[in-house]
């Protein structure tokens, strides 16, 4: 298996990092928890009797940032702290006062969020950090053989960025060969510490490459292959289809490639068609890494053994690190009966490689009663009555062309204005206000039932009015209600549709200490009563200024759930959509003006490979808009976009089709508006005038000097001022400075205009 959970099967790194960011225990206490989840793991690991158990997969932070440090790519501004390896490292991961941390984005097409690297000319590496070698040896000293897992040199440059002087001309790739050398001593080191093998994680190639970065992926794993000493080496693909990688890596001299065999049903073919498989262990990625269904293990094996016919070897994995899944199932106390015996976390997937192993292996007889069990699983899962709802699929099949489509634009501005009667440069926020402490506390006593459901329902009520007044005391013009009732955007949808069960314990690293429990999507969805009508409506007798309703769009529950992988993704989405529908249509009946429906993963699930995009965007457009079309032209649809470059999906947010977009712009000094006038997008925009993830508070002047950089792009009729992102994550202390310096900005901006 080609990677395990790190965050500790009840959050305990969780814990500890934020015990020592917040200097409530020492160094020597955070080493110790991490060493304790680090020997947890790999005992785990034998003990569940897979035959090579990864190693190195622990990490503080991320794996990227990791790598960053094995091989010193420190940029000065951390260096200059003069801090301590550990502390520099969390500096480069969250900042420190005046010194900006590295850019976080998404870990390919998923949930996860791992740090850029930031590489220049003037980078100078070497092996500076041995956390690999050492975690080798820690656990040969326990009695455990492991793997170690490093991200690959490719992977590793292709996702970092140019530091900010280099030269225009350079390019992280640029340094391949000075960081292979540094590569192939760690490799050395590795083998003397006596590694048998190590897996070089080269996810960057289930994207599309230049014939360039394919020749300079067969030089590395060249040169890298044709050192003396160094353990045999495994190149691990995932994500989607390694296409013209896998040639080429077949060309080298690496013992091992491992491809991810579900989540690409026609990668299985192309591999008996690529020379040079039969003198490689190939690590099949049969189980799947990324969700978490149960294997099919019949299939699984037919798959396996045809291609004992393609390859020397074959092993058998999960398609990719098991990052990306809770622990373990049997924690889950309260899981719906009927679904239980569906899944498989962590720790079940284990067991499942292992099973398929030994078929391989000693022959099907030889585990029988683990495959009559699956195959019990997997046959109930297909033939349950759960997954259908006539009612749902009646209503999807007569949906039409109107179904999916508004009023022109012009006709919906003209019926806005007349019920809405805003100022120019209306100010607004994108939902959330801190969760605090508090909130969260009254939460937890909800679920133990040290409260009813009334008494939480009241504190949330509370909460409510404090976030109202604030934003009345504040000056916005457009409120929210905060939020406070919402564990999740995400998770709290799903506990309110059917078709969705939620865990209690099923977290996983989103970044950092920051985790997530994805619901888990098995049948179809629909909507049983109203979810946020309540809360919005009396948020709204609050105040006479608009309140905007909050929902969380078909696309993002997609993207942040496990999803079934029994129909295409397109019609889920549909489903969903259709639910949201209800509920836009609800907020619109008890009196909201404006509705928002974020999309924050639209550009996360856009696919790796170019050739896939359209079919994607059609149908991630198309939900988005059967969501939020059937309100009156009156009603202002808002939508909400954060976490990426949107140059790509640029086009499909022009025909999202909303009044109203808000979108991340602070770190990139609003560039996104030149690509949104490069389409014609001539709608209402909020380019973020402040980045949220910093507990920075802007001044007055700098949000000024934003808000005149948007409009030389955009008109003052079209323009909003808001943050980047919600406020859930800040506290109050960072967030009412922040938003006084907004609205004075906003008020100055407005006085310049008349
Ligand atoms: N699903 C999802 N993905 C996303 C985002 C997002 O908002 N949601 N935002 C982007 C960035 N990713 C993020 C991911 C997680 C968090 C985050 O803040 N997570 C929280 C957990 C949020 C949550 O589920 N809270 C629950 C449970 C909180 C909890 O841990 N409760 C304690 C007890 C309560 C206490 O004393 O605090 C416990 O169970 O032990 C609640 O509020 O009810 C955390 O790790 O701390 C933020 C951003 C992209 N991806
Ligand atoms: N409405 C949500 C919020 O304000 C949008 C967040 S996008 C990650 O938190
Ligand atoms: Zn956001």
């Amino acid at each position: 298996m080609l990677g395990h959970p790190r965050i500790g099967p009840r959050r305990e790194l969780k814990r500890a990092l934020e015990g020592y960011w917040a200097s409530r225990s020492t160094e020597a206490e955070l080493r110790e928890v991490a060493r304790s989840l680090r020997a947890g793991t790999w005992r785990e690991l034998a003990a569940a009797g897979l035959d090579s158990v990864p190693g190195n997969t622990f990490s503080y932070y991320d794996q990227v940032l990791d790598t960053a440090a094995t091989f010193g790519a420190v940029p000065r501004r951390f260096a200059e702290l003069g801090l301590g390896p550990l502390d520099t490292y969390f500096a480069m991961a969250r900042g420190v006062e005046s010194t900006p941390p590295l850019e976080m984005t998404k870990w390919f097409d998923t949930n996860y969020h791992y740090l850029v690297p930031e590489i220049g000319p003037g980078t100078t590496f070497s092996l500076a950090d041995r956390t690999a070698v050492e975690d080798y040896r820690e656990a040969a000293a326990d009695g455990v053989g492991t793997r170690p897992v490093v991200v690959g040199p490719l992977t590793f440059l292709l996702l970092s960025k140019s530091a900010e002087d280099a030269p225009k001309s350079f390019r992280p790739l640029d340094k391949l060969d000075e960081l292979v050398q540094r590569y192939a001593e760690l490799l050395t080191e590795l083998h003397d510490a006596g590694a048998g093998w190590v897996q070089l994680d080269e996810p960057a190639f289930a994207a599309d490459r230049t014939p360039e970065e394919l020749e300079l992926l067969r030089g590395a794993y060249r040169t890298l292959s044709q050192l003396d000493r160094r353990p045999d080496i495994l190149v691990a693909t995932y994500f989607g289809d390694p296409g013209d990688a896998l040639p080429t890596l077949a060309s080298t001299d690496v013992e091992g490639i491992a491809v991810d065999l579900v989540s690409n049903a026609s990668t299985v073919d192309s591999l008996a068609r690529v020379d040079g498989l039969r003198s490689k262990t190939l690590v099949s990625g049969l189980v799947d890494g990324r969700n978490v269904w149960r294997t099919d293990l019949d299939a699984a094996l037919g798959t396996a053994a045809a291609l004992l016919e393609v390859a020397g070897e074959v092993a058998v994995s999960t398609s990719c690190s098991l990052l990306h899944v809770p622990y373990d199932v049997d924690a889950e106390a309260n899981l719906d009966p009927h679904v239980r015996p569906w899944l498989a976390f962590a720790k079940q997937k284990a067991a499942e490689v292992v099973t398929l192993g030994r078929a391989l292996r000693e022959g099907r007889d030889s585990v029988a009663d683990e495959l009559a069990a699956a195959r019990n699983a997997v046959q109930d899962r297909r033939s349950s009555e759960r997954l259908r709802d006539n009612r749902v699929r009646g209503r999807l099949d007569a949906l039409s062309a109107d179904s999916y489509r508004r009023s022109p634009y012009d006709a919906r501005r003209a019926a806005q204005r007349r019920t809405l009667d805003l100022p120019p440069l209306p100010t607004t926020t994108i939902g959330s206000f801190p969760q605090t402490p508090d909130v969260r506390k009254a939460r937890a006593a909800l679920r133990n039932g040290s409260i009813d459901q009334a008494a939480y329902d009241q504190r949330m009520l509370e909460e409510i009015s404090r976030v109202i007044a604030l934003q009345e005391a504040l000056g916005l013009d457009v409120l929210v209600h905060g939020e406070p009732e919402r564990n999740d955007m995400v998770q709290y949808f799903a506990e309110h549709l059917d078709g969705f069960v939620s865990t209690e314990n099923g977290w996983v690293q989103s970044y950092g200490s920051r985790c997530v429990r994805p619901p888990i999507l098995f049948g179809d969805v629909s909507r049983p009563e109203p979810i946020t009508t309540r809360w919005a409506e009396r948020a709204q007798r609050l105040t006479e200024k608009p309140v905007k309703g909050m929902l969380t769009g078909p696309i993002t529950i997609l993207a942040w759930s496990f999803v079934r992988d029994d129909q295409p993704l397109g019609e889920t989405a549909a489903q969903v959509a259709l639910a949201i529908r209800d509920e836009v249509r609800d907020l619109e009946a008890a009196g909201i003006r404006v509705i928002q429906v974020d999309e924050p993963a639209l550009r996360e699930l856009l696919p790796l490979r170019a050739e896939q995009h359209e079919d994607y965007l059609d149908w991630a457009v198309g939900s988005f808009r059967l969501a939020t079309s059937g309100v009156a032209d009156r009603t202002q649809v808002h939508t909400h976009l954060c976490y990426s470059e949107f140059g790509e999906v640029i086009d499909a947010i022009v025909a999202l089709d909303a009044d109203v977009t808000s979108i991340e712009a602070a770190r990139s000094r609003m560039e996104v508006l030149d690509d949104l006038n490069a389409v014609g997008f001539g709608r209402g925009v909020g380019p973020g005038v402040y980045d949220i993830h910093s507990p920075r508070v802007p001044s007055t002047e700098e949000i000024e000097g934003l808000l005149a950089a948007a409009l030389r792009s955009v008109p003052a009729e079209r323009l909003w001022v808001n943050p980047d992102c919600g406020l859930k994550t800040r506290g109050y202390a960072e967030v009412e400075p922040a938003l006084r310096s907004m609205v004075e900005a906003a008020a100055r901006m407005r006085a310049d205009l008349a």
